[in-house]
């Protein structure tokens, strides 16, 4: 799983005046492969319903992975749809306990220091590829980890060998510099779901990471 390309963090409560549905099945159409339902403030029903709809919209051509909540990615599976697997954080269950309790699945951490990329490297059977972030600051996430940039992010894609996906205001222009820099992928919330068009916006971003091969 080297290269993710163009990643869409589906984040709830960036996509108005779009619907987060909408949002989902413009960046498919778009060709947007790797898509992450992120839903902070939803109760648990609530995410899992969005789940069942979003995966009806992704299956067969996009990954379709749950941020954080594990019990909502399992109970979507159960239900018999079509999910990928999970985004975790330095702040959820250990990722070794994850991978117990969802077995075959993709899992995803978000690991940005050295201390953090450490301690992946030692966990690395259990994760599938690292979010490395935040390469620029973003109001998309208050609580972001503090920004690296582009060279900060290029410097921890060498410290290991699970594929890195960059995120955290990051644009179109920035796929070049990314993939330079050892990036398997780069992961956006405003871009496309803030976009006008988000389908075009993914379309551009899909392209801008293949042209940067
Ligand atoms: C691809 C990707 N990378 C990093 C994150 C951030 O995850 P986390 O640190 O758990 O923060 P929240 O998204 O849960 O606020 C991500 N979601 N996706
Ligand atoms: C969900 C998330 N995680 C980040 C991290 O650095 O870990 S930054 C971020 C939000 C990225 O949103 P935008 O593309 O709108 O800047
Ligand atoms: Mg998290």
């Amino acid at each position: 799983m080297r290269d993710l390309g163009a990643y869409l963090v589906a984040n709830t409560a960036s996509c108005s005046p779009h619907s987060t549905l909408e949002v989902i099945e413009a960046a498919v159409a778009g060709g947007i492969q790797w898509i992450q339902l992120r839903a902070k403030e939803e109760s648990a029903r609530e995410f899992f319903e969005l789940t069942l709809a979003a995966a009806k919209l992704t299956e067969g051509k996009a990954q379709l992975l749950v941020n954080d909540r594990i019990d909502v990615f399992l109970a979507a599976r159960a239900a018999g749809a079509a999910v990928a697997g999970i985004h975790i954080g330095q702040k959820d269950v250990p990722v070794s306990l994850a991978r117990q309790l969802i077995g075959e699945g993709i899992i995803g951490l978000s690991a940005s220091t050295r201390e953090q990329i450490a301690q992946a490297n030692l966990d690395a059977e259990f994760i599938d590829y690292l979010g490395v972030g935040a390469v620029r600051a973003t109001p998309t996430k208050k609580d972001h980890p503090t920004p690296l940039g582009l060279d900060g992010f290029a410097e921890r894609t060498g410290w290991t060998a699970l594929p890195c996906v960059a995120i955290g205001a990051v644009t179109a222009d920035d796929a070049a510099a990314i993939r330079a820099g050892g990036g398997a992928g780069m992961a956006v919330v405003r871009p496309v779901c803030q976009a006008d068009d988000p389908r075009s916006a993914s379309a551009q971003l899909v392209s801008a990471w293949e042209e940067a091969k």
